[in-house]
């Protein structure tokens, strides 16, 4: 649906050139949503933007539904906008309209009879919630509500792509749970595509199919959501990881462990299999679970274990032997003392 070929991103500023996206190339597929992460100033805002030519890139090729956008002119780019539809941190509503017509404005300016129009706010009002606000304004709402306005004038124009600019940033956890919950509905019932940028993990684990981690402009790891919290490759993936799946237990209790002290890894539906109860009728070992929780990246479990296993030597080597067989991902995090 998206794809982002070579694109770089350079901004000419009086201290010299900076560089915002750095030869950045991606694949959003159709009804996806995607994901992408990265501290301040890793380039995710100038990214998103070029996406729909707010913000035209340096070089490279943007390509949505098959349409090279930035060989359009301007008012054919103008139309094309109409099947991307973005929200922002700020909201950006105009204050001195009311909710209905910060929704109908989106039509109007899409040429849409009045009359059609009314049906059609109305409609998405329902859709986002907020069918009781519409002769509200902007100033009477909360954050979770603004952004859900803003989210009904996205969609006004029926576009096939909703490109998401920290979408959630300025909102407290539960309306931020809220809002990714209408956003997963919206790609559900309407196949929309969604793009998002955020530097919180739990955006990305909520629901995000696929994503991309950015670093000083450039992707420096993408893929299914799953692979990417299940097997980190780069480092700052895995610290931003480690945010969710953060299992640092004391140095109190790891003085005190005098076992082999062992991390597990259970995907998909290992998460509900007995192994740990299988080896321990196999093996004379005794196990203590030190830590423990499973995570559901989008709707498919993750659980991590950290366990002291306790016995002879050569139990304990193979009921290890045993696990990595069965889990494939077992790590020693301190050898038996
Ligand atoms: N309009 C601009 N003019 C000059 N430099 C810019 C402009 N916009 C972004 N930059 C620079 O480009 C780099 C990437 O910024 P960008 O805002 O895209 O990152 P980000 O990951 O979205 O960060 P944040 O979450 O803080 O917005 C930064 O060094 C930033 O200073």
């Amino acid at each position: 649906m998206i794809k982002v070929e070579n694109v770089s991103k350079v901004y000419n500023t009086k201290s010299g050139k900076v560089v915002g996206v750095d030869d950045v190339s991606l694949e959003v597929l159709k009804g996806d949503i995607y994901g992408i992460v990265g501290y301040s100033g890793a380039g995710k805002s100038s990214l998103i933007r070029c996406m729909n030519i707010l913000e035209r890139p340096t070089s490279g090729k943007i390509e949505v539904d098959g349409v090279d956008l930035l060989q359009l002119s301007s008012k054919k780019l103008r139309e094309a906008r109409q099947s991307i539809g973005m929200i922002f941190q700020g909201f950006y509503l105009a204050s001195a309209k009311t909710v209905f017509d910060n929704v109908a404005f989106a039509l109007k300016a899409a040429g849409v009879a009045t009359t059609q129009r009314k049906e059609r706010v109305m409609e998405l009002l329902d859709l986002v919630g907020l069918s009781d606000k519409a002769s509200h304004y902007p100033a009477q709402l909360s954050g979770g509500q603004k952004q859900r306005v803003s989210i009904a004038r996205a969609l006004a124009n029926n576009p096939k792509v909703l490109l998401c600019d920290e979408a959630t940033s300025a909102l407290d956890p539960s309306t931020t749970k809220s809002i990714l919950k209408l956003l997963k509905k919206i790609n559900q019932e309407f196949g929309i595509t969604i793009v998002l940028i955020t530097h919180e993990m739990e955006v990305v684990k909520e629901i995000c199919d696929t994503c991309a981690v950015m670093q000083d402009g450039r992707i420096i790891e993408q893929g299914p959501s799953y692979d990417i919290f299940a097997n980190p490759k780069e480092e700052l993936t895995k610290q931003f990881i480690d945010t969710i799946l953060n299992f640092d237990l004391p140095a109190k209790l790891l003085e005190a462990c005098k076992g082999t002290i062992l991390q597990l890894q259970f995907r998909g539906d290992l998460a509900s299999d007995p192994v740990v109860s299988d080896m321990l009728q196999k093996f004379k070992v005794s196990a203590n679970i030190l830590h423990g929780k499973v995570e559901y990246i989008k709707e498919t479990p993750l659980g991590i274990f950290i366990m002291e296993l306790l016995g002879d030597p050569q139990e304990v080597a193979e009921a290890k032997l045993y696990l990595e067989e069965r889990l494939k991902q077992v790590e020693v995090i301190q050898h038996a003392r």
